[in-house]
């Protein structure tokens, strides 16, 4: 069972490193915890569906509550004030592709909009049910989790699209295999929600992002089936493929993916390194990938964000500031996290190959602990969004990629229009975490003092990803370079897709779904 109004495993939780208060009560003063709503008056308060129950759909509020939102800010605003909007008139949890095609088939006989439901983590409204006359079914595609087959001559493995993180790496585990790809969702994302977000891993660098993993597959779709079969590369026209990743449910509903697994690898490591100034440091990000260093990870933190990661290591962090002062590596200091991943002798010489490029550089190497420290804790920061909430702080994070040229001055551009965007401070931090041979993404996290109320609260986080989006977009960086567009960033997309980008867009949606049957308004009008 999933936390209604949050994230997690209610029965897992994660502890608030000690500094943390203290630091968010000195930078932006003490927050106010808002009164949250209770789940038994949002049952109560669920208006009665606009579908039957019965046939493959669940009309039960708990299941309706529990599809209504995902994992956004505003999603969190909504869940914890009790104030959810349009609910799924029911929901349906098919186990197979022919139960799919039946459920649109029903949907569109009953008149009603279906919202593709993997597992429910979209950060940008992705699954949010539509408001409008037309009834809302949301179809959960968890049940098919099954690993349907393995083809270990050709690294191939077969799914069913619902298959979330954990089960994912188990099953291939299992029989000696991995798919590496770890997004900070893990513990719930699902296979096919990664094809249709295209999602990225944190160890993508080595791994693969999803579109370079996506071999193939089924999608359901109302103007019928689309088959896409695993060739190891093909000239035959476009690769459609590349329409389905990234479509959002608006094409149609994947039942099985193929991904290209490995060997699960000898070792995989992590470990750390100080640069001792922020452009130092992302030159050596840079040198590392572009002279092909065999990474599975480069994760860069500026000078902000290492200062606030040491300051929550507890001891072994104070421990760590120490020593780098010693050796003065001081205030501008930037912690560089990298991932090595294969067999030993590729991790040691891709370690020492690390060590010589940050030396030449000035910084020093801290090792594995901090490494083994950051794998340890690499799922937990979402739980601590919970606690935030909880002690009257609002956190969220955009993203976004560009090329290497524009970094640095994105970076500054966003944190300057976070820091300038409310009359009060703002908490922010910056990392480039999935580095490329042309660019980096850049992943900036802030935290904000909430209102009592939830419409106030929800117009100063408006304000703030309002000032980012445009930064990012004055930056040269792109929309979304992991999270996708849902509704949040839909408004922003004519601008980067163009006129005939855009009607390209429109025009596969019709091909694929000629009644806009699905997930209507998500990722285009
Ligand atoms: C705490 C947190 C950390 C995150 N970290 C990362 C990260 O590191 N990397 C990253 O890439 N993303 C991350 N995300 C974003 C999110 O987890 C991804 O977008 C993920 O791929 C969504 O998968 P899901 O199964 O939860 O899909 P959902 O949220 O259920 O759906 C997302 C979109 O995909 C569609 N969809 C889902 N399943 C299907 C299907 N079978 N067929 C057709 N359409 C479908 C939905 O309609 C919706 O439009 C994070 C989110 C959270 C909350």
């Amino acid at each position: 069972m999933e936390r209604w109004n949050g994230w997690g495993d209610p029965d897992h939780d994660v502890a608030l490193p000690a500094a943390l208060p203290g630091l968010l009560l000195h930078e932006l003063g003490p927050g106010t915890p808002p009164q949250d709503a209770l789940l038994a008056d949002v049952l109560g308060a669920a208006p009665p569906p606009r579908l039957p129950a019965g046939d493959g759909f669940s009309t039960d509020a708990l299941d309706r509550v529990l599809h209504a939102r995902g994992q956004s800010f505003p999603d969190l605003v909504a869940l914890r004030s009790g104030q959810l909007g349009t609910l799924p008139d029911a929901v349906a949890h098919p186990s197979s592709a022919a139960e799919v095609r039946a459920l649109l088939e029903r949907a569109s006989a009953a008149g009603a909009v279906v919202v593709p439901y993997g597992g429910g983590t979209s950060v940008v409204g992705g699954i949010s049910a539509p408001p409008g006359d037309a009834p809302v079914l949301t179809v959960d595609v968890r049940r098919m989790q099954q690993l349907h087959a393995l083809d270990e001559h050709s690294r191939l493995a077969t799914f069913g699209a619902g298959v979330a993180g954990p089960q994912v790496e188990a099953r291939l585990r299992a029989h000696g295999h991995t798919l590496g790809h770890y997004p900070q969702s893990f513990e719930r994302s699902t296979l096919g929600g990664w094809v249709a977000t295209r999602s990225s891993g944190q160890q993508s660098l080595g791994f693969g992002r999803i579109e370079d993993l996506f071999a193939g597959g089924r999608l359901e779709a109302p103007a019928g089936t689309l088959e896409l079969q695993p060739f190891p590369a093909s000239a035959a026209g476009p690769d459609l493929r590349q329409a389905v990743l990234g479509s959002e449910g608006r094409l149609g509903i994947l039942t099985d993916v193929t991904v290209r697994v490995r060997r699960l690898p000898e070792a995989d490591v992590v470990a750390g390194a100080f640069l001792p100034s922020w452009d130092s440091a992302v030159t050596v990000a840079r040198t590392l990938v572009q002279d092909g260093t065999p990474l599975s990870m480069v994760r860069l933190s500026t000078p902000a964000e290492t200062a606030a990661s040491l300051l929550m290591g507890g001891r072994a962090g104070r421990a760590m500031a120490a020593a780098l002062d010693l050796r003065r590596l001081g205030g501008q200091r930037c912690l560089l996290l990298f991932g090595v991943t294969g067999g030993a002798g590729t991790v040691r010489s891709a370690r020492r190959h690390v060590t010589h490029v940050v030396r030449a550089a000035g910084g020093v190497g801290a090792g594995t602990p901090i490494g083994r420290s950051w794998q340890r804790g690499r799922f937990s920061a979402p739980y601590l969004r919970n606690h935030l909430w909880e002690r009257g702080y609002g956190v969220d994070t955009v993203e976004t990629a560009a090329v290497w040229s524009s970094v640095p001055g994105l970076v500054e551009r966003l944190e300057a229009a976070l820091h300038g965007a409310l009359e009060e401070r703002v908490h922010v931090g910056t990392h480039l975490s999935h580095v490329y041979r042309s660019g980096s993404s850049v992943y900036t996290t802030f935290v904000f003092r909430l209102c009592p109320d939830p419409a106030e609260t929800l117009q100063r986080w408006a304000r703030l990803k309002a000032a980012a989006l445009r930064a990012i977009a004055e930056g040269g960086g792109t929309l979304s370079h992991q999270h996708g567009v849902g509704l949040d960033h839909r408004d922003a997309l004519p601008a980067e897709k163009g006129p005939l980008g855009m009607a390209a867009l429109a025009a596969l949606t019709t091909a694929f779904d000629p009644a806009g049957l699905l997930n209507p308004g998500k990722l285009l009008r």
